[in-house]
């Protein structure tokens, strides 16, 4: 595996637009740093700021939201000083992403020889011949069976982890240098969860693709991920590899959110939920260190 950080963001604070003109801080310098070629998990509750990571840094903020100050580092340029037209060339071409939502990923009305073969025209500027057979390789390399009938047809003809295994077969067609992969598994059967998850590390590790994996789901980070950051109100709070964090976690929301999850070598000990005295503790830390702004 190499080392060298593919992707750096440093000090990251962002906010969406509030009430009266106020804004509401969304990512309080928020620092996150991953390796090429490697798997590394973005853990943390619901509205921790994971998705609004993954959105900044593919540079598809929702209206309103703004990165306020600090660098998003790929790829040895900073991603906040590009116009919006360069933007645009690298989502696709350098980076792309894996949404929880296959169905909604996909477009219903196209055939999906179409939807693979439109990314290879547009981001590699492919000839249809040439785009059809890596379609066709792509669909072979995300085990769909019969890939020549599969191309024939619409989204709504496929289960949700065949649709699923297309998005990541786009996901991967152009030999993107980073992933985003945001909950990727969470809307689908638990027995396809498994086979998605193995998919998505096989074929980072044939491309040799950086994956960021969205997710609130310890048990996910523990079979994919080399590292791991935990978030919280916008905040990363610990950093390490899956092995580290996992064996000896430094800060108390880790050890507390390790200790919500069912563990089999364990059987008899009891859940322990995360306390609302912890979420008021640290987010009271968080705030207050950082500061609430006004517009
Ligand atoms: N379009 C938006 N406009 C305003 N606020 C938003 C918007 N999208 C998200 N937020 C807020 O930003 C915060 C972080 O949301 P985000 O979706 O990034 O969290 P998350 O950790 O991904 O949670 P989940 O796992 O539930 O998706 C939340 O407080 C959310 O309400």
């Amino acid at each position: 595996m190499n080392t060298s950080p593919l992707l750096e963001v440093r000090n990251l604070s962002l906010s969406v637009r509030g009430p009266r003109g106020t804004r509401t801080p969304i990512l309080r310098g928020l620092s996150l740093c991953l390796e090429s070629q490697a798997v590394h998990g973005l853990v943390g509750e619901s509205g921790g700021g994971k998705t609004m990571v993954g959105k900044a840094i593919l540079g598809v903020l929702p209206d309103g939201a703004r990165i306020d100050s600090g660098s998003i580092w790929f790829d040895g340029q900073d991603l906040t000083l590009l116009r919006p037209t360069e933007r645009r060339r690298l989502l696709g071409r350098s980076m792309s992403m894996i949404l929880q939502n296959p169905m909604t990923a996909l477009n219903p009305v196209m055939r999906i020889e179409t939807q693979i073969t439109d990314v290879l025209q547009f981001h590699m500027g492919m000839k249809k011949k040439a785009a059809r057979a890596r379609a066709l390789e792509m669909l072979e390399a995300v085990r769909i069976r019969d890939p020549e009938r599969v191309m024939k047809q619409h989204p709504h003809q496929l289960s949700g982890g065949m649709c699923q295994r297309i998005v990541i077969a786009i996901a991967f067609a152009c030999r993107p240098k980073l992933i985003i992969a945001d909950e990727p598994t969470t809307a689908l059967d638990v027995t396809v969860q498994h086979q998605i998850l193995r998919l998505i590390r096989e074929l980072q590790e044939q491309f040799g693709t950086s994956v960021l994996f969205v997710t609130h789901d310890l048990g996910v980070v523990a079979k994919v991920c080399d590292a791991i950051s935990v978030i919280f109100a916008g905040t990363i709070l610990e950093s390490g590899t899956t092995h580290d964090v996992f064996r000896l976690p430094k800060h108390r929301y880790t050890q507390a959110l390790l200790d919500a999850v069912p563990r089999y070598d364990r059987p008899n000990r009891l859940l322990q939920p995360i306390s609302s005295t912890l979420h008021a503790e640290l987010f009271d830390e968080i705030v207050n260190h950082q500061g609430v702004s006004a517009a």
